[in-house]
């Protein structure tokens, strides 16, 4: 057992509960286009490289991070729309291995994908009784016609869109997008699922409504139990929304702890960059947008620490060695070298404690600063191995 599974299972049992849904060292690597004639080695979009994460009964797990870090490519691996390069998706413990058919649609109806767009996940000319009778026949394939109706008119109550007649014989183009993001959760209720993986699931809603999309999901979380991961690129939601917060970039995971910790003590120069650059209407210089730089090639990702090239901190070793995972405190980590016990990380941490200001990161995407940071306390030893 690697050292990042044992500490996995350890945070599980501490918890007491096996994960309902988790990857451990999953990759994903998409072949270049063209590459195939090229001469040379086969080219690849490194989209997510060794990822483990665990998703747990009655919790929400933010997956945070810019454009391209490969947040959703790691959803449909958990959801199983993709075949893995490596590492493996395991439903309650067991390695689960989906090749269509059956067991396709076993962890289909386990594993709920919710998508950002409810527009483009509707078909436009069926009424929604019909998209959701497609759901209702497929997962309660023994129900009598009017027991499915019942079960329609049960669903839409959880998304409280009531009376379901108000809803049912409409077309998706007569509603908002946030009822119709309603109906494609009561779409994914009708499974029964144990997990839901919403991919972005309100950041194409107006901000009005929002709030009360993601209450919905709280809720389903909490009376249902089940396991939820939440991804975006709106670390300030996260804080709010989600018990616990892992940061993506460029494919890897680099930071992750209870989202409080993650939020209001940022470890790693990249979640503070998120934190830093999220928009904040009360702040003078948002006038003037700050160039916080590019994520990088993910077919020629950099060596080293992938950050390395825009990270203000970076030492040498960063742009050669991959950072293990460093054990912060209250249950917080970041694969981030400023944590590695020796005198030129200690400086490190003592320049980001002096440039970085602290927040205090608000709803709807506020930030509030509030004076210099109180840099992560660092422990010694490192715990996992190389990302
Ligand atoms: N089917 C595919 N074939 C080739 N490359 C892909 C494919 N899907 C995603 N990618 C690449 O994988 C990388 C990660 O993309 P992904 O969409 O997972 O990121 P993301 O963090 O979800 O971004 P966004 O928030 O914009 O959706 C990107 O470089 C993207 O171009």
């Amino acid at each position: 057992m690697s050292a990042v599974d044992a500490m996995t299972n350890a945070a599980s049992s501490e918890r007491g509960d096996v994960p309902v849904l988790e990857a451990v060292h999953v990759t994903k690597h998409f072949a270049v286009r063209g590459s195939l004639f090229r001469r040379g080695p086969r080219r690849v979009v490194h989209a997510v490289d060794d990822v483990s994460l665990s998703l747990h009964a009655g919790r929400i797990m933010a997956l945070v991070g810019e454009s391209g870090s490969g947040k959703s490519t790691f959803a449909r691996l958990l959801a199983q729309l993709y075949p893995l390069t490596g590492g493996e998706v395991r439903y309650r413990g067991t390695a689960v291995r989906v090749r269509g058919g059956k067991a396709l649609r076993a962890h289909v109806s386990r594993v709920q994908l919710i998508l950002q767009d409810p527009f483009g996940s509707f078909n436009p000319v069926a009424t929604i009784a019909r998209t959701l009778s497609r759901a209702v026949r497929i997962h309660h394939p023994a129900k009598t016609a009017r027991e499915q109706k019942a079960v329609i008119e049960d669903l839409l109550a959880q998304v409280n869109l009531r009376p379901a007649r108000q809803f049912t014989e409409k077309f998706p183009h007569e509603l908002s997008g946030g009822q119709l993001q309603r109906i494609s959760i009561a779409r994914a209720l009708a499974a029964n699922p144990d997990v839901f993986l919403a991919d972005e699931p309100v950041s194409s809603l107006d901000v009005s409504i929002r709030l009360g999309v993601l209450n919905l999901l709280r809720r389903l979380v909490e009376d249902r139990g089940v396991a939820l991961l939440y991804v975006t690129h709106d670390i300030a939601s996260a804080r709010y929304f989600a018990e616990d917060t892992t940061v993506m970039y460029a494919g890897q995971l680099v930071e992750a702890g209870p989202s409080e910790q993650v939020t209001q003590n940022a470890a790693h120069p990249y979640t503070q960059l998120l934190i830093s650059s999220a928009p904040d209407p009360s702040r003078d210089d948002d006038a003037a947008p700050r160039d916080i730089g590019q994520p990088p090639s993910l077919i020629d990702p950099p060596a080293g620490c992938r950050f390395h090239p825009r990270c203000p901190f970076a030492m040498e070793r960063c742009a050669t060695q991959a950072p293990p995972r460093f054990e912060l405190e209250n249950g917080q980590w970041a694969n981030c070298w400023l944590y590695a016990d020796d005198a030129e990380a200690a400086e490190g941490r003592a320049e980001n404690a002096a440039v970085y200001r602290r927040t205090e990161v608000r709803p709807a995407g506020r930030i509030v600063r509030t004076g210099p940071a109180n840099a992560p306390t660092h422990t010694t030893r490192t715990k996992g191995e190389q990302q």
